[in-house]
């Protein structure tokens, strides 16, 4: 799966259009004490924030696992997610690292590890690679020990010598393990959970702040620009720096009104309404527990470091009980199944993972994954035959799967795929959730909230943010105001700076609110706003979500208007084709932004600011500091690439459905 992303790492450069910053600065006093002040709160942050995610490094022992072994190997952090092995080759081309023996990266790592013949190799790379910065991330590149690959041996033989090692018994028990690696923050109070993630979310708010003042040319303009007045009139003309004081005006008047400085008001982390066994999706991997039996559940360390003890699923914290009914009876299925279970480590064996996702309405999906190599249709009808067997007969129990379905995947990826082929075996192939009095149906591949509890908390809160009745109050006359013909003239002829709306006018319907869910999933958020607005556009790249969400008008009550329209492709193909088509000159356009945790290509935001009827943007991050470069392209100053007046941040909400773990969703209302 790679995103459309083509740019090469100059695009990516912003000092490219920000106005190069001066290094013999005027430091004016006031100024330099808030720095120094600033620094001071930064850095208690960082420290703050280090210490209550220490434990998070066992969340990422799992992810390393399938790396491979190597001789000199060095971990690249802060990679874009979708990069492949030709862009980080071409990337070290740019350096000037020329021996890179190998790559390995796997679709969706934010990380990858490089391989070297020699110390000396690596230890240039080090110094030639840290701090590079590519798609606006700095890289961070560390050494990683190494390990000879006769000392890794077989799975089960591997599972028992794992024990042997340590006597079986580190001081931890196997929950304490398993929950190390599964909910690293599970030792903490929830409490201070909620204030590592609060303190998280501060970090990347700083970061917004600290890149957008990277654009006034001397940083001391940006704390001394005046107050910004609300309704202001954009001035026909003006200079480069007249147009940076005047759009990032707010930033200093934010800095001096909020605690710790940062560009909008962060409200405190709004927690989850279940703390326990809240997951309704789990993907479970089949191995060895220390007693050497075959069972479903998580992998309790990293292959690089030779340990592959899988601990049974029912001890973890987060996974549901129908969850671990289901792992359980996947670890009686692979203990009497004629079948082996896939070695990751010699790449051999048949059953290799199972995904399950369980639901509020009852209904519990299994799709089991296995390695068809050296097997014929036969041999793989008995293998369906032994699973659907093992299930049926449990089926409508508490353990049973209401649906079960196999899936075929032969690469080295371990973990779900999105486009191995899926076959099921029982059952209607799909489950269903309800969220805010709506049903949705959910397909294998298709997207989810996790927890789903916390999701109707999530799902009301962008719904109030998207302030849809707006429309009709004070704002109305000024959102959907004419714009002036001049303007609609040159956008219909396209010598326009901007997208007002559509270059061809075809939209002549009275003006209203147009809600584009961009990354839309299964349709959840739009179709929970769709009686309040006069259309929905929704765009998500899988087909089978989008097929869910087509699905899903029909389930909660069809589309008589024929106000909702989907689209199957990456966002940032149709972007342009829907602001075209959809947006009428004179609609008031909300924008919810739910992408996964790269964020989205930077022409979909510079698509959106293009578009002078957005006013309002709600982006919905599950990492807050991968998508800060989303952050400030959509603030940074009109420029060539980023057309539009910019937007700013207003409010910033967190919100926790992850619980013991250090992940949070951050939703930003950003407006202009
Ligand atoms: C975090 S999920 C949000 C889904 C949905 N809004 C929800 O709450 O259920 C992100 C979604 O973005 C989709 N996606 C990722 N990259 C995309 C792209 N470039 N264009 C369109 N959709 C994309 C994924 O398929 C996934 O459904």
């Amino acid at each position: 799966m790679t995103a459309g992303a083509k740019r090469s790492a100059d695009d990516d450069d912003q000092s490219s259009t920000a106005v190069p910053i001066v290094k013999t600065e005027i430091v004016s006093p006031s100024y330099e004490d808030s720095s120094a002040k600033r620094r001071k709160l930064d850095a208690e942050d960082e420290i703050a924030a280090s210490s209550a995610m220490a434990s998070e490094e066992a969340d990422t022992a799992v992810e390393s696992a399938a790396a491979g072994v190597g001789r000199f190997r060095v971990r690249v952090e802060n990679l874009y997610k979708y990069a492949d092995k030709k862009e980080i080759l071409k990337i070290c081309l740019k350096v000037n690292i020329t021996n890179v023996d190998s790559v390995k990266k796997a679709p969706g790592w934010g990380y990858c590890f490089l391989l070297f013949q020699s110390e000396a190799d690596r230890a240039d790379a080090i110094k030639k690679l840290n701090g590079y910065e590519y798609r606006n991330r700095e890289l961070e590149v560390f050494p990683v020990q190494e390990i000879e690959r006769e000392e890794v041996k077989g799975m089960a033989g591997r599972a028992q010598s794992d024990v042997a090692k340590d006597g079986g018994n580190d001081g931890r028990t196997r929950e304490e393990r398993l929950a190390d690696a599964v909910t690293p923050l599970w030792k903490q109070p929830y409490d201070m959970q909620l204030k590592a993630k609060h303190i998280t979310m501060m970090k990347a708010m700083k970061q917004l702040r600290d890149r957008l003042v990277n654009y006034f040319p001397k940083r001391y303009q940006w704390m001394s620009a005046p107050r910004p007045e609300s309704g202001a009139e954009i001035p026909a003309e003006e200079d480069s720096l007249e147009r940076i004081k005047r759009q990032l005006a707010w930033l200093g008047h934010q800095y001096r009104i909020n605690p710790r400085n940062i560009p909008c008001e962060l409200l405190e982390v709004m927690p989850s309404p279940v703390l326990y066994h809240y997951r309704n999706k789990c993907e479970f991997t089949f191995g060895w527990n220390e007693a050497g039996e075959k069972v479903a559940g998580f992998l309790c360390g990293a292959y690089k470091d030779g340990v592959v003890t899988v601990v049974e699923a029912e001890l973890a914290k987060n996974v549901s009980p129908a969850g671990a009914e289901l792992a359980r009876s996947l670890s009686k299925f692979l203990r009497s199944s004629s079948l082996p279970i896939y070695d990751r480590i010699a790449k051999n064996g048949f059953w290799r993972q199972a995904l399950v996702r369980t639901h509020s309405t009852g209904e519990n999906m299994l799709v089991v994954s296995y390695n068809p190599r050296g097997m014929d249709e036969a041999g793989l009808e008995v293998a369906h035959k032994e699973l659907r067997d093992h299930f049926e007969s449990e089926k409508g129990s508490e353990k049973g799967a209401t649906t079960l379905l196999v899936q075929q995947h032969e690469g080295d990826f371990n973990g779900m795929v999105e486009d191995a082929p899926l076959v099921t075996l029982y059952g209607a192939g799909v489950v269903h959730e309800t969220i805010l009095g709506l049903r949705f149906r959910i397909s294998p591949t298709a997207f989810f909230q996790v927890n789903t509890e916390a999701t109707n908390t999530l799902y009301s809160l962008v719904r109030d943010w998207c302030a849809l009745d707006e429309v009709q109050g004070d704002r109305a006359s000024k959102i959907l105001a004419p714009i002036p013909a001049d303007v609609v003239k040159s956008e219909v002829d396209g010598t326009s700076s901007t997208l007002a709306s559509a270059s061809h006018p075809k939209d002549l319907s009275p003006p209203g609110t147009v809600l584009l869910d961009l990354c839309c999933g299964t349709g959840t958020i739009g179709l929970t706003m769709a009686s309040h607005v006069k259309k929905v556009i929704g765009v998500d790249m899988i087909n089978g979500a989008i097929d869910d969400a087509r699905y899903n008008v029909t389930l909660n009550g069809g589309d008589p208007e024929g106000k909702i329209t989907y689209y199957a492709d990456k966002v940032e193909h149709v972007i342009r084709e829907i602001v075209k088509e959809h947006v009428g000159v004179n609609d008031d356009v909300v924008v919810v932004l739910d992408p996964p945790r790269v964020g989205v290509y930077y022409g979909v935001i510079a698509t959106v600011r293009a578009c002078a009827r957005v006013n309002r943007v709600i982006y919905v991050s599950c990492d807050a500091s991968q998508a800060v470069s989303n952050f400030v392209d959509l603030c940074r100053p009109t420029s060539s690439k980023f057309k539009g007046e910019p937007f700013r941040p207003v409010r910033a909400q967190p919100m926790d459905l992850f619980p013991h773990t250090k992940h949070c969703e951050l939703v930003i209302e950003f407006r202009r």
